[in-house]
């Protein structure tokens, strides 16, 4: 007779959604997670851990108050998309609440989670990773995606008590907000930039207040079978730029392209640094920048032991601003090559919807129509 352990390996509980599983039930991974082809993972090529890249260089870790900023900032967005932040100004208390809000809300019963469902045609709710519908084996991790207020679905979770989570969830969005807009500040100046160029922003004390945001908070439940497993697969986020808080447990990883951009690369894990966040350059920020700094392609791998969560403010224009390479960037008159065409961000998540990898490429102008020129403030 089979024991309690094997009859949960042999029949995984599938809840009442054909792909969502009851993680904490699982003694195996299930065929339906398993991975071929995982070779570059980090565990089994004994790469765990804050490695730096091939050269010795790693991932930048920027203090906001340092006097060289700019130039740090401009350096790691050109060669990684990718740096840690530190003076960033939110409150470690704000940080620690908020993380265990996160882990509440993981933590409550599946079938509980099941009830904030994200509908087919919304963005917000419980549920699968967006990008799932592109690959054929399913994530381990499991995404609450907020737009707006949390209250609608948070209700759900917890019909007698869901105030907790959302002032919460609010006052993290609120700081993640401002930083952001103090980012873009930032990260324009060391291109060269004013806020002012930016067509969306308005004179006054928060002049990126018209952005609009989603925050999609992850958790990678600690995995039986961690190398043939995939906790959030590789893509670039279609935002401007992205804030990701990280518990202690580590699973980002990021790509460094080969240098010379002849293809290839290798997977660099972003460690855990206590009180710091992590800032991913996004695809509109490549729109932007025209193609001066990539959009970070980056995964989340799993373990054997540590339950990970990660929260990530993707950070955009207003739906009705247009993004387009920046028009000093494209020569003295603005005359030069634009490498992209003007788009806002609701047609842009269409198109990466549909198109998923190949977006920025679908977006990119024909080499004949970009030697016309045309660039312009995003
Ligand atoms: C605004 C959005 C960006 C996002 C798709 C979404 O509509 C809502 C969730 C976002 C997210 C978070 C996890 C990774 C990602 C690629 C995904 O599958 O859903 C991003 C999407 C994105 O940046 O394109
Ligand atoms: O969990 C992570 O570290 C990555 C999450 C992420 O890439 C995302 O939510 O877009
Ligand atoms: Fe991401």
């Amino acid at each position: 007779m089979a024991t309690l352990s094997e009859a949960f390996t042999a029949h995984p509980v599938r809840l009442h959604h054909p792909h969502l599983l009851d993680f904490s039930s699982l003694r195996e991974l299930p065929d339906s997670h398993a991975w071929p082809e995982l070779r570059d993972h980090p565990c089994s090529a004994g790469g765990c851990g804050g490695d730096p890249d091939a050269h010795g260089d790693p991932i930048p870790v920027i203090d906001l108050h340092d006097p060289d900023v700019l130039p740090s900032l401009a350096r790691a967005c050109e060669t990684w998309g990718v740096f840690q932040i530190t003076g960033h100004g939110v409150p470690a208390g704000i940080l620690d609440r908020f993380e265990s809000q996160c882990h509440r809300l993981f933590s409550l019963p599946a079938e509980r989670k099941l009830r904030a469902l994200r509908q087919p045609d919304g963005i917000s709710g419980y549920g699968l990773a967006r990008i799932s519908s592109f690959f054929s084996k399913l994530m381990w991790s499991e995404g609450f995606t907020i737009v707006g207020s949390p209250a609608e679905h948070a209700r759900k979770l917890w019909p007698l008590d869901h105030e907790q989570f959302c002032e919460v969830v609010e006052e993290y969005n609120r700081e993640m907000k401002q930083l952001a807009g103090r980012l873009m500040t930032l990260m324009l100046a060391s291109l060269g930039f004013c806020a002012d160029d930016v067509s969306w922003h308005r004179p006054g004390g928060d002049g990126f207040r018209e952005a609009s945001s989603v925050l999609q908070l992850n958790s990678y439940p600690a995995c039986p079978d961690p190398d043939r497993a995939m906790g959030l697969a590789a893509h670039t986020d279609s935002s401007l730029l992205t804030i990701l808080y990280q518990n202690r447990t580590s699973g980002l990883q990021v790509m460094r392209p080969a240098r010379g951009g002849g293809g290839g690369g290798r997977w660099v894990t972003v460690p855990p640094v206590r009180g710091a966040l992590v800032v991913n350059v996004g695809d509109l920020f490549q729109v932007m920048s025209n193609g001066r700094w990539p959009s970070v392609v980056h995964r989340a791998v799993v373990n054997r032991t540590q339950h990970r969560l990660s929260a990530a403010y993707i950070y955009g224009p207003p739906s009705h601003a247009e993004v387009a390479p920046m028009r000093g960037l494209l020569g003295p008159g603005g005359e030069g090559t634009p490498l992209y065409r003007r788009v806002t961000w609701p047609e842009y998540l269409g198109i990466k919807a549909k198109h998923f990898d190949k977006a920025l490429a679908s977006i990119k102008v024909a080499a004949s129509a970009a030697a016309g020129g045309g660039g312009s403030q995003p």
